[in-house]
């Protein structure tokens, strides 16, 4: 393994998914300026041989990092999700090559919150069905069936960044907010924390879902779970396409159950906009569809691409890996007038003091040191001696476990 200590214009950026020209512009400010942008994102084999050559990746919800895609991203050094989600990449892989992944925990937050209120003002009046037909020229001037918010109970489902931001929007218009969550929340406002899903979805006239893609939320609204919902409400999904079973919404709206639903987010997605759109639900007027817009506005999009991008800059000029999703967090001050090593390994007993015994045998003073560990990986940073760094290098590439090792200065 050679040191990965590279001139600026030669670290490379493959940004995809047209990620916002503000994460370019805060890369060319930072010194970076060997970037390859694309407006979409990459089938798994064109990623595997793309990826070879490319030390930071910028993805959005599409592309999928796959295993097969970091055992190929031999240069890789660390991943930008220039969104919330990160069930995208695959974590445990990321992680034990060495690579942190980075996101924007809370730039479009606020996006998808106003979406969900608008959908639910438009889904209790009717208007998806009337604007439908007006547009076929329909006139359906009526009161049946159209509701105001105020005083309808809302269900969240999953009470964290965009839930409790929902939550004291709806509250505002006079709703009353109910959650449901796998912890204990401080409840905004008025909200009420309920025991079940099953309390939620029988008690509330609206359930807004907003509960990251996991094993546990697969599938989590499936029949049984919409046969609770009272007879006339509304299921909005803006989280992952993957946490709603399709067919059975389907089958509720075809039964009338349901008055109305909104769904952003699908279990399969275009790749592209050039690609069409399948859904079952395409029929049902009284669904809105939209395509995994919830947080596209040009306000989250500029803040995603300055975030994720200061966040990549960080790590590859100073080393830190403060709110990575997968890795130990070290957050460094700079190092001036010294070489600073990086070195990332197994966590297995004995390699600190293996690497520790580099330093004592060679007579090496290591002026700085951090280190932080998870149960899988150790990140270890040194800051020493310019005239020493090339000989620690070399002996620190050889210490058993060894994973990934650079040098910054
Ligand atoms: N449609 C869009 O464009 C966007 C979609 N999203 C999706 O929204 C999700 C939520 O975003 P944030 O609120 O920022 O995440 P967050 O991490 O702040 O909140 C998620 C909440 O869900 C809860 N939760 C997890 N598993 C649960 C379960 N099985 N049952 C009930 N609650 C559960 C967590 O305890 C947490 O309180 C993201 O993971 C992402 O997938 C995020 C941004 C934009
Ligand atoms: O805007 C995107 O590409 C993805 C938005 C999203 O789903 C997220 O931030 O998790």
């Amino acid at each position: 393994m050679k040191p990965t200590s590279l001139d600026k214009s030669k670290i490379r950026f493959l940004l995809l998914e047209g990620v916002h020209q503000s994460a370019v512009n805060a890369l060319h400010q930072a010194g970076y300026t060997n970037i390859e942008y694309l407006k979409t994102s990459l089938p798994e084999d064109e990623l595997v041989e793309k990826i070879r050559d490319v030390h930071f990746i910028g993805i959005r919800s599409r592309t999928q990092l796959t295993a097969r895609v970091f055992d190929a991203a031999s240069r890789l050094q660390a991943v930008g999700c220039f969104c919330i989600g990160t069930n995208q990449v695959d974590l445990t892989a990321a992680l034990i090559k060495g690579v942190p992944v980075f996101n924007a925990p809370y730039s479009n937050t606020r996006s998808v919150a106003e979406l969900v209120i608008g959908q639910i003002i438009l889904l209790l009046r009717g208007i998806p069905e009337k604007n439908a037909q007006a547009h076929r020229g329909v006139w359906q001037k009526v009161a049946t069936g159209s509701f105001e918010t105020r005083g309808k109970k809302l269900g969240v489902v999953g009470y964290g960044n965009i839930g409790s931001q929902l939550s004291v929007l709806a509250e505002s218009m006079g709703m009353k907010v109910y959650l449901y969550d796998i912890i204990t929340k401080l409840p905004l406002g008025n909200a009420v924390q309920v025991g079940s899903l099953k309390e939620l979805m029988q008690t509330c006239d609206i359930i807004s879902l907003h509960v990251p893609e996991t094993a546990q939320t697969a599938n989590m609204i499936g029949a049984e779970q919409i046969s609770w919902m009272k007879n006339g409400s509304i299921l909005i999904n803006a989280s992952r396409g993957t946490v709603i079973d399709i067919d059975a919404l389907a089958a509720a709206l075809e039964s009338g159950q349901l008055a109305g639903a909104a769904i952003d987010v699908f279990p399969v997605e275009p790749r592209s906009n050039d690609e069409e759109f399948i859904s079952p639900l395409r029929q049902y007027d009284n669904c809105i569809l939209t395509p995994h817009i919830g947080g596209s506005t040009m306000e989250a999009q500029e803040n995603i691409g300055l975030e994720v991008a200061e966040k990549l800059t960080r790590y590859s000029d100073n080393g830190s890996t403060q709110t990575s999703v997968n890795f130990p967090e070290v957050a460094l001050p700079s190092h001036p007038d010294m070489h600073r090593l990086l070195h990332i390994h197994e966590n297995v007993p004995g390699v600190l003091s293996q690497i520790n015994q580099v330093f004592s045998a060679a007579g090496i003073n290591i002026r700085s040191q951090y280190l932080q560990t998870n149960d899988k990986i150790g990140y270890v940073v040194m800051d020493i001696d310019k005239e020493h760094s090339e000989i620690a290098m070399d002996k620190l590439t050889g210490v058993p476990g060894t994973i990934r090792c650079r040098v910054l200065w």
